[in-house]
């Protein structure tokens, strides 16, 4: 079930140049339609961490827009860029950041606390169902697998109802079946649930499980892939690579 109901996430000429002159975006223009799942990959050093930073609200581009939702983010300050991104996005990381001294059930909630917004405790339990934790809620993290703290990161993250979930080598640190796994459910959350996913990985496989894929280099998007399968992923990107 995919709505693409309009961009509910639109970069308009994304620019970002760090201290020390690296220029990481060079003007990155991009429209995510709601309720699709999108990859981002390029080489080494191509700006996805970039993007995807300034794309969240984690950093501010220096020119530019990034509309998200309908409110554009790219020149909120504290504290309200911190609200925006408390209430629109959600964050899978590679190195899943669970609190270790809570419970799965107290870590998926707390976004929500951070927020100051009640927490939909029937919604966060529905969640943990759909990612295969019912029964877990009362573990801590170092009691689970890498799959289950990502899937418990992954809970976390669709608790918020986010706008957006911005996925940053999700299963980089996890072997290929609990990749897999993973990558389903970021698939069933799109397809089921509506979610709209953005996912910087490294691995066409990973890729091969979005709608489409954007190749970045040199701060740029120099291509898209739409339907994309492994192979198609893997020529894309030596093609990339060989610019
Ligand atoms: N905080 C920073 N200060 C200075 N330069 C930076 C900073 N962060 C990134 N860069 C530089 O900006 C460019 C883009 O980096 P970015 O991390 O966005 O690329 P990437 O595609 O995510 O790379 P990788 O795949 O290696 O993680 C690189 O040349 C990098 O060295």
């Amino acid at each position: 079930m995919r709505n693409n109901a309009g961009p509910v996430l639109e970069l308009h000429d994304v620019a970002k140049t760090y201290p020390g002159g690296t220029r990481a975006l060079a003007g990155v223009s991009l429209a995510v339609g709601a309720g699709t799942f999108n990859a981002v990959m390029g080489p080494s050093g191509s700006g996805k961490s970039t993007f995807l930073h300034c794309a969240a609200g984690l950093d501010q581009p220096d020119s530019g827009r990034v509309v998200l939702a309908g409110e554009d983010i790219s020149r909120l300050r504290e504290p309200r860029l911190t609200r925006a991104r408390r209430e629109r996005v959600g964050f899978v990381f590679q190195s899943y950041n669970l609190m270790e001294s809570l419970s799965v059930w107290h870590n998926v909630l707390l976004p929500q606390r951070l927020a100051g917004v009640r927490p939909d405790r029937k919604w966060a339990r529905e969640v943990l169902r759909r990612v295969g934790l019912a029964g877990r809620e009362n573990a801590r993290p170092a009691q689970l697998s890498g799959g289950q703290r990502q899937r418990t990161a992954l809970a976390r993250a669709l608790a918020g109802r986010p706008e957006v979930i911005f996925a940053d080598e999700p299963t980089g640190a996890l072997d290929l079946s609990t990749g897999r796994e993973v990558l389903q459910l970021l698939r069933e959350a799109v397809d089921e649930v509506g979610t709209t996913i953005v996912m910087v990985t490294h691995d066409p496989t990973a890729a091969s499980w979005a709608d489409r894929v954007v190749f970045l280099a040199d701060g740029r998007i120099v291509s898209e892939l739409a339907d994309p399968t492994t192979e198609k992923v893997a020529a894309a990107m030596t093609a990339v690579s060989h610019r």
